[in-house]
């Protein structure tokens, strides 16, 4: 059994820069898409704050892009209706087209044009109407000047305007082509995959850059990627997007710590998931008791946990022995086979043990292979119908 309890456990994190939804900037009821005879948007439903960031996540092929192209106004929707600002801009007879709809749009590879020197892909995004209407004369110093405002925008020394796309790193790259969308002072912008083709340490610290400009300019923004840690980390709300539909829609913390299915809780990261019993707010599986805030059933369930729940503590009430390793570096992952329970004898309701479980920890020399371990559970877990028709 585990020792905690309910109410000793740490108190969910909540995001705080979750805007109110009660004054959507973005509104979509109920919308459809098909492409012949493939339905790929199946009844989605999503509302954007105001200033918000949402990621919607999924894997390959689930409608994502579709999704942020009925938005942007490339596509019209089969079915229900898409709202800005209050204001229905497609579905029941409405159509505002992209131009009117003040969207910005980056896509995955950037898009920048190769003839075009830098300054030229960013002025091409201006609106000299609107630069004139700024007391502006729309001329080339002007053009000049909001080019040169939008490269520090995107923290990129002015000079780089002279350049041209192929003398610039893919980060620059990614961030010219937010400037040339950022041109048109947006305010929804869609970000399609931006990252996917920069190394790791360049794709976090683009990140991290692209969001403080958005955040700074007030822009609401959407971000779609298959990659749940961008997900979880860029936005305050996450949306994951599975067959054509929204499977659920929150917090990063509340969708990765309470996914609303097994599906959704192994696509947002690694999940340990047993055999257990349900009653009453107590799931008793091979890892002991453990505390389920909402059961949704009773009986037999399925237990989520995630694996940096699960700790090798040597006062740890369950046993196990590892089975094998593999390191990483800065952790290893550790599969262990779990002793039954002791109190587990032939009553039904509790597993026999013998389930392997995979785990993390920093220190690759104590997980030999045939180690016998203690773990420690710690932290509530997310129960499942075992009956997938129940959930
Ligand atoms: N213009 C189109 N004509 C026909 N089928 C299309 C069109 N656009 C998208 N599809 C199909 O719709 C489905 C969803 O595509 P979409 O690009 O929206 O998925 P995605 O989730 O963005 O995938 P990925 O992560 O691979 O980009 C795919 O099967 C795709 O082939």
């Amino acid at each position: 059994m585990t020792e905690q309890s309910p109410s000793s456990l740490p108190a969910p994190r909540i995001a705080p820069a979750i805007a109110s939804t009660t004054d959507p900037h973005l509104d979509i009821t109920d919308v459809t898409k098909n492409f012949g005879a493939q339905s790929v948007l199946k009844g989605v439903n999503l509302s954007v704050a105001k200033g918000g960031t949402t990621a919607i996540v999924g894997p390959s092929g689930s409608g994502k892009t579709t999704l942020l192209r009925l938005i942007a106004g490339f596509e019209h929707p089969d079915a229900g209706s898409i709202g800005l600002n209050g204001r229905q801009v497609a579905g029941n007879g409405a159509w505002q087209p992209a131009h009117k709809r003040k969207v910005g749009y980056v896509a995955q590879d950037g898009a920048l044009f190769p003839h075009l020197t830098v300054g030229q892909n960013i002025a091409f995004g201006l609106d000299r109407s609107g630069l004139r209407e700024s007391g502006l004369d729309g001329g080339r110093n002007a053009v000049r000047r909001r080019v040169a405002e939008l490269l520090e925008m995107v923290s990129l020394d002015p000079a780089m305007a002279k350049r041209r796309p192929h003398q610039l790193s893919g980060g620059q790259q990614q961030r010219i082509a937010l400037a040339r969308a950022l041109a048109r002072k947006p305010e929804l912008m869609l970000l399609d995959e931006p990252f996917s083709a920069l190394d790791a340490g360049l794709r976090v610290a683009t990140r991290r850059a692209v969001a403080n400009v958005l955040n700074e300019a007030g822009v609401t923004t959407i971000l779609v990627t298959h990659d749940q840690a961008e997900a979880l980390s860029f936005a305050d709300q996450v949306a994951i997007m599975r067959g054509g539909k929204l499977a659920q829609i929150g917090n990063p913390f509340v969708v990765y710590t309470r996914p609303a299915d097994r599906a959704t809780a192994e696509f947002l990261g690694d999940a340990v998931i047993l055999d257990a019993w349900m009653e009453g707010s107590l799931a008793t599986c091979a890892l002991g008791g453990i505390p389920v805030r909402r059961p949704p059933v009773q009986g037999a369930v399925q237990l989520m946990l995630r694996p940096e729940q699960i700790r090798i503590a040597p006062d740890g009430p369950i046993r196990g022995v590892v089975v094998d390793t593999d390191y990483f570096g800065p952790e290893t992952t550790v599969r262990i086979r779990l002793a039954p329970l002791p109190d587990a004898g032939a009553d039904h309701r509790f597993p026999g043990g013998g389930e392997v479980i995979t785990i993390r920890h920093w220190n690759a020399s104590i997980t030999k292979p045939g180690t016998e371990l203690c773990l420690r559970v710690v932290g509530e877990g997310v129960a499942f119908p075992a009956d997938p028709t129940q959930a």
